[in-house]
């Protein structure tokens, strides 16, 4: 289970949300809404650790993520706003460094062969050895969702997965989720898109303090 306790965060002297908590167990799939600058990335970057809430805590099978980082981690994929690729690296040399660092967390059967079934899925067949740097935006992201497929994390948090993504990729990421959580994991993203299609119940979680009165 997953827990936001209480959480405060406060930017520019301006209050984004206070006494915010909502838990997600697995199965769950939650889409936090809000308009630009309502918070939603503020809020994914406390919920993955990158930074603190003002106050309040996160908390993992019911402890603070803080006292339990390592382990936290290892059971966390987050995917930032950013597609957070090396840029001199091929393709394929991102996955395999991303397995190299997760270790623990990747799929048993994780191995090149695995690298091409992850590119495949996300369109970049023939682009293995492309750099990333030589990469359209949309593609940059793909790589860096791929991960998605490499993962055994349970939980999922993403910022915007979908953007610079063509009508069949958000498909294919859609069935993705959809089959994650059916699986038992989580999946928490923001995305200004319209999850159409999606067969499963998403809970919505809007943050709202940032819009005009
Ligand atoms: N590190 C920071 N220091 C100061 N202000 C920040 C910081 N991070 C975010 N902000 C401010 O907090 C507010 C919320 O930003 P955030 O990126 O969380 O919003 P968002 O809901 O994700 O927006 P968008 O939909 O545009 O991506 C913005 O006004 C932003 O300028």
């Amino acid at each position: 289970m997953f827990e936001a306790f209480n959480l405060s965060c406060v930017r520019d002297e301006r209050t984004l949300f206070s006494g915010l908590s909502f838990t997600i167990e697995p199965g769950d799939m939650v889409q936090i809404e809000g308009r630009n600058g309502a918070g939603k990335t503020s809020l994914l970057r406390i919920l993955a650790g990158l930074s603190s809430p003002d106050a309040g805590e996160v908390r993992w099978q019911g402890v603070s993520t803080r006292r339990q980082r390592d382990i936290f981690h290892q059971q966390l994929l987050y995917l930032g706003h950013q597609p957070g690729v090396k840029s001199v690296l091929t393709a394929f040399e991102n996955l395999a460094f991303y397995l190299s660092v997760n270790g623990p967390t990747v799929k048993g059967n994780a191995s090149a062969e695995a690298i091409y079934q992850a590119l495949e899925n996300v369109g970049l067949l023939g682009y293995e050895d492309v750099t990333v740097a030589q990469m359209s935006a949309g593609q940059q992201r793909r790589v860096a969702l791929a991960r998605l497929w490499l993962s055994d994390a349970p939980l999922w948090i993403l910022d915007e997965p979908l953007t610079a993504i063509d009508k069949q990729g958000v498909a294919t990421l859609i069935t993705l989720f959809e089959q994650h959580a059916q699986q038992g994991g989580m999946v928490l993203l923001t995305t200004h898109q319209d999850l159409q299609g999606v067969n499963r119940h998403v809970r919505k979680l809007r943050l709202t303090s940032a819009e005009p009165v």
